[in-house]
């Protein structure tokens, strides 16, 4: 089913106000940091959050609509949900779990227990039909969880952080099986998370929604070379500026200047990934355009580059090799060289 929805919440003085549309077959992950408003927007559509204005309507139906005085109560909505604080019933066991959806719905307890026996082994759980929660894995719990949901067949299927209680190994695991699920999957899916691999795993479309509000939309490799917040360049790991472009220079809106390959003119957003920076301890000769002179504000071990955050005209990140850092002896308050190639830094309108 097609969802459409505008979606206005008030809690406190939080504001949530998001448009969030998804065709059928199509996932659509809501991206952001904490606080942000993700899983309030979630629980606006599930039902459990009224709305305080605008609408959710899904396969043309209306769910919410505070202002014609509709709304349909959770259980009535054809909405599967896999929500961290609600996961399993510790009492029931895999199989019960399942079918406790398909019961509610009506369907004969026979009935419901074969639909759900089917739908254990279509996320490899057969085995564990009879399990209690407490005697799952972190693992095996969100697959359970995954098969209640999808058991009933629903038209939108909700998902808040599912890959977030698991251990790395696992969940490079359940992300791809959770992938296969959602492509075979019909219905129209919103899956919440901070992780922006996940996102760009299992979403075709991304929302990064930050205050309340949503500060991008598009499909996910878009949003990653085309950044429009710090948030997101930060999240894909690039250097964003804005400024105005006049031919190959742009004058950076918060002091600077860049030279870029291609001429451009007008408003604009320039980037260029931590890795096209070299660092150096005397002012490099006959070095590219982008030279400046910026002073290290802190370094950071990641898995096989260093990652050191300078402040200049204008701040950057840089990633460079252990080596590099041990070679230039870097420790923060220093001062460094900074150069980046016209031709690494990608420049486009706002
Ligand atoms: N029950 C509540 N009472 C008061 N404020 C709330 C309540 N629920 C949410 N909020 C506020 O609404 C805002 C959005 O919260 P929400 O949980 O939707 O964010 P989120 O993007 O899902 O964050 P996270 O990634 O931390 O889960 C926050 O500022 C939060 O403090």
């Amino acid at each position: 089913m097609t969802l459409q929805s505008n979606l206005t919440v008030h809690i406190g003085s939080f504001t949530l106000n998001a448009q969030v549309d998804v065709q059928p077959g199509s996932t659509l992950a809501l991206l952001g940091p904490n606080g942000a408003g993700k899983s309030t927007a979630l629980r606006a559509l599930a039902g459990l959050r009224p709305l305080t204005g605008g609408v959710v309507e899904l396969g043309g139906r209306t769910l919410d609509d505070p202002e014609r005085n509709v709304f349909v109560p959770p259980e009535h909505r054809s909405i599967g949900v896999v929500f961290q604080d609600y996961l399993l019933f510790g009492h029931l066991s895999a199989v019960d779990n399942v079918a406790f959806g398909l019961r509610a719905r009506g369907m004969r307890k026979r009935e419901a227990n074969a639909e759900a026996t089917e739908w254990l082994d279509r996320v490899g759980l057969a085995q564990q039909a009879r399990h209690k929660p407490r005697q799952l894995s972190g693992g095996q719990a969100q697959r359970v969880a995954l098969a209640r949901a999808l058991a009933i067949r629903p038209g939108l299927l909700l998902l808040d952080e599912p890959l977030a209680a698991l251990d790395a190994a696992t969940r490079i695991q359940i992300r791809a099986q959770l992938r296969k699920h959602l492509d075979e999957y019909e219905g129209a899916t919103v899956l919440v998370t901070h992780d922006p691999l996940d996102a760009m795993v299992l979403a075709d479309q991304l929302l990064v929604v930050e205050h309340g509000s949503v500060v991008q939309a598009g499909p996910p490799a878009e949003i990653a070379r085309r950044p429009r917040t710090d948030y997101i360049a930060a999240l894909v790991g690039l250097n964003l500026y804005r400024g105005v472009a006049n031919g190959v220079s742009i004058k950076l809106d918060d002091g600077g200047v860049l030279t870029t390959a291609h001429p451009m003119d007008g408003a604009v957003f320039v980037t260029f990934p931590p890795n096209a920076v070299s660092l150096h301890k005397n002012r490099p000769e006959g070095s590219p355009r982008n030279t400046w002179l910026a002073e290290v504000a802190g370094i950071e071990q990641h898995a096989d580059t260093v990652r050191v955050r300078l402040n200049g005209t204008p701040d950057l990140l840089a990633d460079v090799t252990t080596a590099a850092v041990a070679e230039l002896s870097l420790t923060p308050g220093q001062q460094v060289w900074v150069t980046v190639k016209a031709t690494e830094t990608h420049a486009y309108p706002i």
